[in-house]
């Protein structure tokens, strides 16, 4: 195919290095690609020292490549760090093939869109756990979203509750952030593995010393927790959970082996993972919009006020009869995806799209910053407009972009369905009862604020000035009695 198809196209390359000076690094990278595809394209191309990366900027090409042709796109680029530092069998990192089959279905069955109503009554605990945190400490917006997520998702990986600010799962989710942004930094040793044998004083080598103190870590936090839930089998203490059901199951089949049990571990490992940093920042940038758009909370709280009224809190049940909540939900999600250039796909086969040449082997990239500001599928894409997606006459009548949140064909994010329920129970109970507002100084001023986020793999707005008051004495009252129900059980 390839002597006269052309590569995608893309800016002008130096001899042999191509691309390499001009790369971004990975803060800069989806806002760079964004400004590149509309020089030269929603599908241009970029060789690193002849590696080919193929940029994909509009939900039509990628989901032409990733969708449609996922068989073809649904392997991964190595990840040397990652796999050294313990993982290499993480499902979102590794490489496509029966293994990955085997632990994606592990995680993906239990986690199916009609089974997720087994996870509602844990998370709408946690939400009450969570206003009652507001209601006593309004600004602590990044510590209870945090509290939040991270609570929810340990008492269903492992049956463990969060009681205590010292547990040592809200410590590991700390981990996970610090080492997903550590261990994604270029390294020689995306050159070339022989790096891996540089002593660790050499010029560059930091990996060679971080590589072992992180494995030293992982290993601990990796296999523990499943340790304990097994010994709290054995003594007829493990409450219901994704680990104690998976070991139980294995136990009677009389089938835990080692290999089975490291699947298990490795499987809870990247659920804990996967789903709580991600899940955080799109609650930390929903309470932003909000900040920010105050007309659309109005709305969403009429709304609220409107079919639920004000005697008690919004219930899963009434998801269906808040649509502007849940067009909030999704002009959240779009207005800032939280994993901008998503993760990188791989060709594993030559392949030809309108005309161009996609070489086996090539680093496949969906820009979601790209997508989700590409001004052909939304009308004032810059702008947080929820009704964006009401259907016409009452809104625009436009289609979320679910690609650019929770990714493309076989390596779509297996948790959305969780993910989405536990974005939304959020925050429709944080707008039924409180009013996100702007932080007052000391001599009660309001403080005006300034969104940043951090724009790495995944992106987090940096912290910023804002209160959650409570909407009204019942919307008080409300939160403690739901408190109160929830300590008792
Ligand atoms: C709002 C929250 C979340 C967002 C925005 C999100 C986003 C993503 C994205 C963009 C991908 C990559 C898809 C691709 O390569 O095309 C992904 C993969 C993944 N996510 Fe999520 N995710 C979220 C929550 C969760 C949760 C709660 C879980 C746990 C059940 C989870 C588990 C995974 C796993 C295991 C993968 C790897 C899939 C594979 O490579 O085969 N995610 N997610």
């Amino acid at each position: 195919v390839r002597t006269r198809l052309p590569y995608p196209p893309g800016p002008p390359e130096d001899p042999i290095i191509g691309h390499l000076r001009q790369m971004p690094n990975n803060d800069e990278a989806a806002e760079v690609w964004y400004r590149w595809a509309k020089q030269y394209g929603d599908v241009m191309s970029l060789n690193v020292l002849g590696k080919r990366l193929v940029i994909l900027s509009s939900e039509e090409a990628a989901t032409e490549l990733l969708e449609k042709r996922s068989s073809k796109y649904a392997d991964r680029p190595r990840f040397p760090i990652f796999e050294r530092i313990g993982w290499k069998d993480m499902v979102l990192l590794m490489p496509y093939g029966p293994y990955h089959k085997t632990l994606r279905k592990m995680i993906q069955v239990p986690f199916e869109k009609d089974k997720a109503f087994q996870f509602r009554d844990v998370q709408e605990r946690a939400t009450s756990i969570m206003l009652h945190n507001f209601l006593a400490d309004p600004k602590g917006i990044e510590h209870h979203t945090h509290w939040y997520v991270v609570s929810i998702i340990v008492e269903i990986v492992f049956g463990h509750r969060i009681l205590s600010e010292d547990d040592e799962h809200l410590k590991i989710a700390d981990v996970f952030v610090k080492i997903q942004h550590e261990a994604s930094q270029p390294s020689l040793l995306d050159v070339s593995p022989l790096f891996a044998k540089l002593p660790s004083w050499f010029p560059g080598a930091w990996f060679i010393k971080y590589i072992e103190d992180t494995k030293a870590i992982l290993s601990h936090v990796i296999h523990h927790p499943v340790s304990l839930v097994q010994e709290q089998l054995a003594s007829g203490i493990a409450k219901p959970s994704f680990v104690a059901d998976e070991l139980d199951r294995l136990i009677k089949a009389g089938q835990l082996t080692p290999q089975n049990k490291y699947d298990v571990s490795i499987a809870a490992h990247m659920i804990f993972g996967g789903g709580t940093e991600t899940t955080w920042n799109t609650l930390t940038t929903f309470i932003a919009c909000m900040l920010l758009n105050p007309e659309a909370q109005r709305k969403a709280q009429e709304e609220i006020d409107k079919v639920v009224g004000h005697g008690r809190l919004p219930d899963f049940t009434d998801r269906d009869s808040l649509p502007y909540v849940e067009c909030v939900v999704k002009e959240t999600m779009r207005w800032h995806p939280v994993a901008p250039v998503a993760v990188p796909h791989k060709a594993t086969e030559d392949d030809v799209y309108r005309g161009m040449y996609i070489p086996k082997g090539a680093i496949v990239i969906a820009n979601a910053r790209s997508i989700t500001w590409d001004e052909r599928r939304f009308h004032d894409p810059h702008a947080f407009k929820p009704e964006r997606f009401l259907p016409r006459p009452l809104g625009a009548g436009e289609d979320f972009v679910q690609g650019a949140v929770y990714g493309w064909g076989r390596r779509i994010c297996p948790g959305r369905h969780l993910a989405g329920d536990m974005v939304w129970i959020a925050i429709a109970r944080v707008l039924a009862v409180f009013d996100i507002q702007k932080a007052r100084d000391a001599d009660g001023n309001a403080i005006e604020p300034n969104i940043e986020f951090t724009t790495a793999v995944s992106s987090h707005p940096k912290p910023f000035p804002c209160e959650l008051r409570p909407r009204s004495e019942k919307a008080a009252s409300l939160i403690k009695e739901s408190y109160e129900l929830h300590s008792i059980d």
